[in-house]
């Protein structure tokens, strides 16, 4: 079964279109977890364990585990999340040169879907794209400030450059596995890009710490049944002064993004 057809059985059966961002900060992560072998597999262990009943997916950010203890932390949290039927997203923005990318698209062999940059074209994405099982989420208008330097720039054609990248990822989606990256920060170009692509899903970072528009992501993040409005660590530290207990925080803050986007979708 396609990557879109599970995320959106997963939707369906726990009626949430919530991503968890474990970007498990080592500078955040409670005191008592630093005596475990591995901190951020014993920090992500209890936050899975709290919000996976709201979770459509989980989106651990690879910069949050580019070590060798975090790698091992990063498998074993991958693959408890999967143990619990939760689908896992790597947010790793990768794309190279075709011969390169083959070998960043084996990232997708722990994973369900990753993020890529389409910023050196269709070969550097190829690899990934022909995994057909997988999803493949391109890079369109991001949520950070400087969004604006390039992605908003206007091409002869009179169209931004963000919106060029949605069609061309539309062109892309020959097996059905492409959805783009669309902030919740610029609720505007949301909407614009989700009229020029009707039939990919989206994931919608932004949400929560970043301050973006929640009704607009929840909005326009899905199609085809599938779609995901991200919160990284709106969710995961919501109970960083709780001590040992933070985990609660964390069940709850998941809990309330899902009851928030559902008033929208
Ligand atoms: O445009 C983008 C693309 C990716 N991200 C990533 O999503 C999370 C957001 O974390 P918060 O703590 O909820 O702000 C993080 O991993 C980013 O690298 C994004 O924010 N915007």
């Amino acid at each position: 079964m396609n990557f879109f057809d599970r995320l959106g059985e997963r939707i369906s059966a726990i009626d949430s279109i919530v991503s968890v961002g474990l970007d498990a900060d080592v500078d955040r992560i409670p005191d008592h977890l630093h005596d475990h072998d591995l901190p951020r597999w014993a920090f992500n262990r209890r936050i899975i364990d709290a919000t996976h009943e709201h979770a459509a997916a989980y989106k651990p950010n690879v910069a949050f585990y580019e070590d060798r203890n975090g790698w091992a932390a990063l498998e074993e949290t991958i693959a408890y999340a999967r143990g619990k039927n939760v689908p896992v997203l790597l947010d790793a923005k990768r794309g190279d040169i075709g011969n390169t990318a083959r070998k960043y698209a084996n990232l997708l062999d722990m994973a369900d879907a990753i993020t890529v940059n389409p910023y050196m074209g269709r070969d550097s994405l190829d690899p990934f794209l022909s995994r057909q099982d997988k999803g493949v989420f391109v890079l369109c208008r991001t949520s950070n400030p400087g969004g604006t330097d390039i992605q908003d720039l206007e091409l002869a054609s009179g169209e931004s450059l963000y919106e060029w990248v949605a069609s061309l990822a539309d062109l892309w989606n020959a097996n059905g596995n492409v959805g783009l990256v669309v902030g919740a920060t610029t609720p505007d170009e949301l909407e614009e890009v989700r009229e020029r692509v009707p039939d990919l899903p989206f994931l919608v970072p932004g949400v929560g710490a970043q301050g973006g528009d929640a009704e607009a992501a929840a909005t326009y993040a899905t199609a085809r049944g599938a779609g995901l409005v991200n919160s990284s660590r709106g969710i995961i530290f919501a109970g960083e002064d709780a001590g040992e207990d933070f985990h609660k925080a964390s069940g709850q803050a998941a809990k309330q993004l899902k009851k928030q986007l559902n008033q929208y979708r």
